[in-house]
């Protein structure tokens, strides 16, 4: 384990170091307060007062010294493990910004966020106070024992007897705690996501007016948790009083043992006295040993999981050498040339792709539903590594450029747009640090969002909620888009942008739309036929193959998908007012 987390705290170990020094120190410090208290004790039992001033000051003294020597094990301690924490949190962040989107499809938001923070702190922890504590027992036990037997080592012997069998005990409980408290976790993890998927999806729950079904599902999962804790204090109550039940023997012994000896002159009062502090010496790391074995074993596991994460292979990395895409230079050419390419473990979803977009051209992509369209414009940015095949870029294999220059040159609009809570000024500028306030204007009014936010209490400087709460859709969207042009980039996206959103809507979108093209290389996913018309070359994908392509008017001549879609939108209408909506470039109900 400390070899795992070595790039962590090696630069930070004098922390430790020290915060075990003064642990130790604290620790013989306290052996010398039973000590000076026994003395004390035979003074007065002897009738001699000279030295109770002078020994009262002394305990005093050792007692303060303990204390501040615990201050500095606790000061040191604690900033050891919260620079370890801080360093593997931020190492841990930086690798979930690196990790593909091979890793996303997989990765569960709840045990990542109990990753970065559960398993964060038992580590912080352990480094913290846990180990210097380990190491104490053994000094305590030591110190104890020779305090001890230097006082007497015979009633030493006898009072330990129930050590070991308290040891033991100590032990399995851990063996029986462990599991339980694994399985708390484990039911807390599910009480999380069933609140956190309650919360985000709480529109999808109030529509289906399914409340009544949520809360069963919380209560069950709530039980299952109180289920838990409950078997873990069961646990607790059945070991702890036997637990007890022996470390008071040992004091009973003690105090029988020890009276024997004091009436039979075989050691004295006091220092009977000092035994009876000093046995807790041995008790209390008997005590503990289970829970800090415990402690040691949440945080090697807690280690593992995090190593699971930093030692995650990077699937999409720029090879040795990769060039960087100037913006400058880069003219918005794409080239895919025989692209076949499939997720993990899954058939083909695109089967050798050929097309060609000039710079400043518009390719269409229509396709049933799950033909493979979102997947070819995630490949522009290579969101995967294709397995056959070449995607090129003004001529370059993307693979041998950088895939952040890559990403920089393509202003994506996706299906569902995230904002982030901040300012709508920020949800425009983000990606993009450098951009003036002119520029976001700029974006927004090519994405006709200009109008609406100036509308909005607090124009710019508006703070949209968590997701974009608070906003329409079709507002959402064309933020998105502005978002998307606030880059000026050489080629943009657009992945069925218009599906979810009224006509009038639509229109506005339409608009946001042409505006966004212009000098720009688009690929724009759409379901109808107004938004694809204009393109220079639609594709038309069945199940990731490309089974026809052509221009709006050479596909509406031939039968096939594009046709029948066509005619599904556009057929029943009268020929000229057919015409005059297709003139228009906007939806058939319109
Ligand atoms: N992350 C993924 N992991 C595994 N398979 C995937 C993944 N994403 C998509 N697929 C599969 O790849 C195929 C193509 O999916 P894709 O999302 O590209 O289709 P689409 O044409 O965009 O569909 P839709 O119009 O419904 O969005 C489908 O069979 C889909 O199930």
């Amino acid at each position: 384990m400390f070899k795992d987390l070595r790039d962590y705290y090696w630069k930070h170990r004098w922390w430790l170091y020290m915060s075990i020094v003064f642990l130790i120190i604290a620790t013989g410090l306290g052996v010398a307060y039973p000590i000076l208290l026994g003395n004390l004790i035979d003074d007065i039992n002897m009738g001699r007062f000279d030295r109770v001033i002078e020994l009262s000051l002394l305990v005093v003294s050792f007692i303060t010294l303990k204390a501040a020597f615990q201050y500095g094990h606790g000061f040191t301690g604690t900033r050891f493990g919260n620079t370890i924490a801080y360093n593997m949190r931020n190492t841990l962040y930086k690798k979930l910004q690196q990790l593909s989107f091979q890793y996303y499809d997989r990765a569960k938001t709840g045990d990542l966020m109990s990753r970065l923070t559960a398993d964060l702190d038992g580590i912080r922890g352990f480094m913290a106070f846990g180990f210097a504590q380990f190491l104490n027992v053994f000094v305590m036990v030591a110190v104890g024992m020779i305090t001890m037997g230097i006082i007497n080592w015979k009633l030493m012997l006898i009072s330990l007897i129930p050590m070991p069998l308290l040891a033991l005990r100590a032990l399995q409980f851990e063996r029986h705690v462990h599991p339980a408290f694994r399985a708390i976790r484990v039911s807390m993890g599910k009480l999380n996501t069933a609140a956190q998927e309650n919360i985000t999806g709480m529109r999808a729950v109030k529509s289906f007016a399914n409340e009544p079904f949520e809360v069963d599902k919380f209560v069950s999962v709530n039980e299952d948790y109180q289920d838990k804790n409950v078997h873990a204090s069961k646990i607790w109550a059945k070991f702890f009083p036997v637990m007890e039940f022996l470390a008071n023997t040992s004091i009973v012994i003690l105090i029988a043992a020890g009276g024997l000896f004091v009436i039979y002159d075989v050691i004295s009062i006091g220092e009977l006295v000092s035994f009876s502090s000093l046995i807790w010496y041995i008790i209390g790391p008997m005590w503990g040993l289970g829970f800090h074995i415990n402690m040691y074993t949440q945080a090697k596991a807690s280690v593992e999981r995090i190593k699971e994460i930093t030692d995650h292979p990077v699937h999409i990395k720029g090879i040795e050498g990769a060039k960087h895409l100037d913006r400058d230079e880069f003219k918005g050419e794409v080239e895919f040339k025989n692209v076949t390419f499939h997720y993990p473990d899954n058939p083909p979803a695109l089967k050798d792709i050929s097309f060609h977009a000039y710079p400043g051209k518009i390719i269409g992509i229509l396709g049933g539903t799950g033909a493979g369209k979102s997947t070819l414009v995630q490949l522009l940015m290579r969101a995967y590594d294709i397995q056959s095949g070449q995607i090129l870029f003004d001529g370059h294999d993307i693979r041998t450029l950088t895939p952040e220059s890559v990403r920089k040159q393509i202003g994506f609009v996706f299906q569902e747009t995230f904002l982030f809570s901040s300012t709508i000024r920020n949800n425009i500028a983000y990606g993009r640090d450098e951009a003036t306030m002119e520029d976001v204007i700029e974006a927004a009014k090519l994405a006709c969002a200009h109008d609406f936010i100036m509308e909005l209490p607090e124009g710019y400087d508006t703070i949209v909620g968590e997701r974009g709460l608070g906003l329409s859709g079709g507002q959402k969207q064309r933020l998105a888009i502005a978002r998307a042009l606030v880059f000026d980039p050489k080629i943009i996206v657009f992945d069925d942008s218009t599906s979810a959103v009224d006509m009038k809507t639509e229109h506005e979108i339409q608009r946001a739309l042409q505006n966004a093209m212009k000098g720009r290389t688009t690929f724009i996913i759409a379901h109808r036929i107004s938004s694809l018309k204009h393109a220079d070359e639609i594709l038309i994908l069945d199940r990731g193959e490309i089974v026809q392509r052509g221009t709006h008017e050479e596909l509406i001549q031939v039968p096939g998908y594009y046709r029948d879609t066509y005619d599904i939108q556009f057929g029943d209408l009268p020929e000229e007012i057919r015409y005059k909506v297709q003139a228009r470039g906007g939806a058939v109900n319109e």
